[in-house]
């Protein structure tokens, strides 16, 4: 039993009209209001959301909402939280209809990362029609993307990620943040779909809550418009287009405006599961992937 996919994300903003013009002109992406418009719901594929931003005091990531197949995976991965001691709340139907799912749960990782588990959702099949003439993302049963969480206590992160959700291991790495310094964990982990990669842990804290998360679009035209919209909008790109070793996407990074970084990739390996091993190497890219941080990761 476990997770299907990432199925989307949540983001508390100080100003959603930044939100609402990044998303727009420079990821691409639309603004789906009927969902109502005291929160910015993001919609890249046919379903009605895939990040939703609800305004507040701070500029932080919130949540990730993992997809389970159905209701056995479902309770079962939440049988599997409590035994393991840990809180989980069961959310009631307005919350679970904000989502456009039937059941939603919510709980916490070790280092205090949000996430929420659901199952049943409901299909508008919504239209999507890039702003920007983005061909497309990658989705479907893939989900949305990858997320890259902040988790210093890294063994208990990874313990809990895979034994009691029941990702599985895709590969491993050690960072060297600086020369000298010792170097950091970083898991990559997949669940039920063919993407490299839904969730990555970095043994590393983060202000604003989250890393960077992923989108994948079709064709690498989509990824030069993005950077083209990037220096249009003044954004910036915190690393230079390259293409990574262990998930072969070609990609770059760039600021969100809530201080976390977005990744925008095309061309990622599609994983048979069955004839797969896992590695670890310490090869970041092949290619390119030049890091330029606005401030100093610690
Ligand atoms: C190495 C790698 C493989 C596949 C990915 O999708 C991917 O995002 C990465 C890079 C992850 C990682 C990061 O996001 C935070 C800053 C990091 C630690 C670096 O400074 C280099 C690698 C970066
Ligand atoms: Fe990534």
């Amino acid at each position: 039993m476990t997770v299907s996919s990432l199925g989307y994300i949540g983001i508390e903003s100080t100003n959603l009209e930044e939100w609402r013009h990044f998303a727009t002109e420079v990821l691409g992406v639309m603004v789906n209001t009927k969902l109502g418009e005291d929160k910015l719901y993001l919609q890249i594929d046919d379903r009605a959301f895939r990040m939703v931003i609800t305004p507040g005091n701070t500029d932080r990531f919130l949540f990730a909402g993992w997809e389970l197949k159905d209701t056995a995976h479902y309770n079962s991965v939440i049988a599997n939280l409590e035994a393991a001691g840990h809180h989980v709340e069961r959310c009631g139907k307005d919350l679970a209809d904000s989502r456009c799912v039937k059941e939603l749960a919510r709980t916490l990782d070790p280092d205090g990362n949000q996430l929420e588990l659901y199952h049943g959702r409901v299909n508008d099949y919504d239209l999507f029609n890039s702003p920007q003439g983005v061909s497309g993302f990658v989705t479907g049963n893939m989900g949305m993307g990858h997320v890259v969480l902040p988790t210093p206590s890294l063994a208990k992160c990874h313990q809990f990620y895979t034994e009691i959700l029941g990702f599985q291991e895709t590969d491993y790495m050690d960072v060297e943040l600086a020369p000298s310094a010792p170097t950091k964990g970083l898991h990559f982990l997949h669940c039920d779909n063919p993407r490299h990669h839904s969730l990555a842990l970095f043994e590393i804290g983060h202000p604003a809550g989250l890393i960077h998360m992923m989108l994948e679009v079709k064709s690498l035209d989509d990824v030069g418009y993005a950077l083209d919209r990037c220096k249009a909008n003044s954004i910036h790109v915190t690393a230079s287009l390259g293409r990574h070793t262990n998930d072969r996407m070609v990609s770059f990074y760039m600021r969100s405006p809530s201080g976390f970084e977005i990744e925008f990739g095309c061309d990622g390996w599609q994983v048979d599961w069955d004839n797969f091993v896992p590695t670890s190497s310490r090869l970041q890219s092949f290619w390119g992937h030049e890091f330029n941080f606005p401030e100093a990761l610690s």
